[in-house]
């Protein structure tokens, strides 16, 4: 029987983004992808991203988190997550910071009221081995995505950065103006990516304000995204188009993001728990 069969998880959801976290951390057991397209098929406990707690590998940390995608695969990243598992790491308790890793290094939490958080993201990476792409940008234009006449693509010239995670941030009009739901799949995919991307159109609508509408690697169109806010900030304000903290919004809420003079970028923004649930066992006999 999997060491998943009738285990508790809680499902929920960070500004929209569907979350489901498990604590693994007296466990020896490691989630496998088909055990993470189980969990995400199934009625309850779909999510776009499942953060599972593991024993921490690090003194002074909490838990190690593995993060997996819809698909299965996993991610370095998932600021909407990271808060959830803050959420379920601090509720009850009179605690109010936290630190955790996942696979790109240690985040600090901070619980900043009921269910408010914010997490230190870390600094963003430039450079292209670090996204990674497949090679350097050798002129501005080295993505284009041609869906119109030859002389007009419909999208170009993004910013590319990782936090933690690889992203694109193209720069549109207005986001919900384009088939997000064609153009990702085509761009998350795209050669200049090896192992692909999180892709993000956004819109700066002031010095302080970004609309982003976000396809994600492994996981598709999401109600939010908190790396890809990030990652949107980030390279705004690089490129002048912001000042160097906004207000982040998507479909499902919004974000606000800083980043600090120190280069770290502190995300916050609202969780919610939705349902606490124990897996089926049956989702696991074909998945084992
Ligand atoms: N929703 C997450 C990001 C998931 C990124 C994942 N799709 C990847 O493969 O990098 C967030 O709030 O940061």
């Amino acid at each position: 029987m999997s060491p998943l069969a009738n285990h508790p998880f809680w499902k929920m959801n960070g500004a929209g983004n569907e979350i489901v976290v498990v604590d693994l951390r007296r466990s020896s057991h490691v989630i496998s992808a088909a055990e993470a397209r189980a969990i995400a098929g199934a009625e309850g406990s779909h999510f776009d991203q499942l953060m599972a707690m593991h024993a921490p590998r690090t003194p002074g940390t909490e838990t190690f988190i593995r993060i997996y995608n819809t698909d299965g695969s996993e991610a370095g990243a998932c600021g909407n997550g990271t808060r959830c598992v803050a959420w379920v790491l601090t509720e009850g308790t009179d605690r109010d910071r936290l630190l955790v890793e996942t696979k790109a290094g240690l985040l600090a939490c901070r619980r900043l009221g009921p269910a408010s958080f914010s997490v230190d993201m870390g600094e963003p990476k430039f450079g292209w081995q670090d996204i990674p792409l497949a090679e350097e940008f050798r002129d501005t234009r080295a993505i284009e995505l041609q869906i119109g006449p030859i002389d007009a693509p419909v999208l170009h010239s993004p910013s590319v950065v990782s936090m933690g995670n690889p992203h694109a941030v193209f720069w549109v009009d207005d986001p919900y103006a384009h088939d997000l739901a064609k153009i990702g799949p085509m761009l998350e995919n795209h050669p200049i990516f090896p192992d692909r991307a999180n892709i993000s159109l956004a819109a700066v609508k002031a010095p302080d304000h970004i609309i982003l509408w976000v396809w994600e690697r492994g996981a598709g169109i999401t109600r939010a995204c908190g790396s890809a806010a990030c990652a949107a900030l980030v390279s705004a304000a690089r490129t002048k188009r912001t000042g160097r903290s906004a207000t982040v919004s998507l479909p499902g809420g919004d974000l606000v993001v800083e980043w600090r003079d120190d280069n770290h970028v502190i995300m916050s923004g609202p969780t919610e728990l939705e349902h606490a649930g124990e897996f089926d066992p049956a989702l696991f006999q074909a998945a084992a």
